[in-house]
């Protein structure tokens, strides 16, 4: 396939409710949106995952722009494309920017599904007709306000809650969440707020039978995470640290994790992330499918990639209308009993609400060749 046109779209969309991490809290949600047109006038889209501000990674909105602007559309635009896994080999010369990366290479793969009359699921070996969904639930100090909370997503049926936690709201928040709902899959994530030295509040977090603890240390570190899995009865699971499958095979060598979360956009496309999910297949570690607070477009990428069959513990993709008055897809993404129904038109399944779409743009740029 030759991609003839690449379109970019800078979209600002309000969140429902805000979404507090350790790092910052989200309400405002600027993004870019990208599109890819071939030869024959099929399109494929695909959604970066970077935020305005460099909190979770150090890519932001404006360096993704601009590593797609000046790098990555060129290098889509120059020579015939046979199969999406070329993409990533065509950007190896690069150095990380990986949520860049994966916003084009996402487009592509969404184009090349289409234009072989197949879901995106299936061109990436997937299986599953349906998907397992938890959700993450953001820091909130007021105690009985985020029970609450908890209580309304068990009741619409997910089927794993996971909390943020920081130092100074985390035991005793896990111990009420144990103690109101004693037999519900729970889990905690840290994005990285403790050090190797806050051992013993992290300790106490393994009387409430945790699935896992998400990224406790500092997200580039693998050895002090080894430190503390030795020392820890629930399980590690590595986000922040793990870029490429590279980082996956260090980090499972060296007892880092015992589980990891894998987004499409943080190791740099779907090529790398069904790599990391069949090196982590081959090693008996589970995989979960994580999430950016996506619009439609990246949760329908990260359905697709669910279907995969190491996808063995709920996800953080929640229903569309977790997050948005409107999504910018038609259906949206919805959550039936704690499951999401993988899409069977061909490519991300989804189709766009052009109208949404409109009406969230702030900017947009073309490049063609
Ligand atoms: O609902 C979602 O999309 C996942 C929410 C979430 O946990 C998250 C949101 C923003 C940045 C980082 C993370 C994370 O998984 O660490
Ligand atoms: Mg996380």
């Amino acid at each position: 396939m030759q991609i003839k046109e690449v379109n970019v779209r800078k979209m600002k969309m309000t969140m429902k409710h805000p979404f507090t991490t350790s790092f910052g809290t989200f309400q405002e949600k600027d993004f870019l949106l990208l599109e890819v047109k071939d030869e024959l006038g099929n399109s494929g889209w695909g959604e970066s995952v970077a935020f305005h501000s460099p909190w979770y990674s150090e890519e932001t909105v404006e360096t993704n722009l601009h590593m797609i602007r000046d790098f990555l559309a060129p290098l889509v635009l120059e020579g015939e494309i046979g199969h999406p896994d070329e993409v990533s080999e065509r950007f190896a010369n690069l150095r990380k920017n990986n949520m860049a990366k994966s916003t084009v290479e996402g487009a592509i793969w969404d184009l090349y599904a289409k234009r072989n009359g197949m879901t995106l699921a299936e061109a990436l070996g997937g299986k599953s007709e349906r998907i397992e969904v938890g959700i993450s639930i953001g820091i909130n100090e007021n105690m009985d306000a985020l029970v609450e909370t908890v209580r309304g997503f068990i009741e619409e049926g997910y089927k794993r809650i996971k909390v943020k936690i920081k130092p100074g709201f985390d035991v005793e928040v896990m111990r009420e969440l144990r103690k109101q709902f004693p037999d519900m899959p729970m889990m905690a994530d840290a994005n990285s707020a403790y050090r190797l030295e806050d051992l013993g509040v992290l300790k106490q977090l393994d009387e409430f039978g945790l699935m896992m603890i998400e990224q406790p240390l500092a997200s580039d570190d693998i050895i002090d995470h080894a430190k503390l899995q030795s020392e820890l009865k629930t399980p590690i699971c590595l986000d922040e640290s793990i870029h490429s499958l590279e980082d996956a095979r260090k980090a499972v060598e060296l007892g880092s994790t015992k589980i990891i979360n894998i987004k499409i956009g943080r190791v740099g496309g779907l090529t790398e992330a069904k790599k990391i999910h069949d090196y982590c297949l081959a090693q008996d570690i589970p995989v979960w499918c994580g999430g950016m607070l996506e619009s439609g477009i990246g949760r329908a990428h990260n359905v697709a990639l669910t279907t995969l069959p190491n996808f063995v513990m709920p996800g953080d993709t929640a229903g569309s209308s977790r997050y948005w008055e409107e999504d910018v897809i038609t259906p949206e993404v919805t959550v039936e009993d704690g499951f999401i129904t993988v899409p069977t038109e061909h490519g991300i399944g989804y189709g766009i609400n052009q109208e949404a779409l409109d009406r969230f743009t702030v900017e947009k740029w073309q490049f063609k060749n």
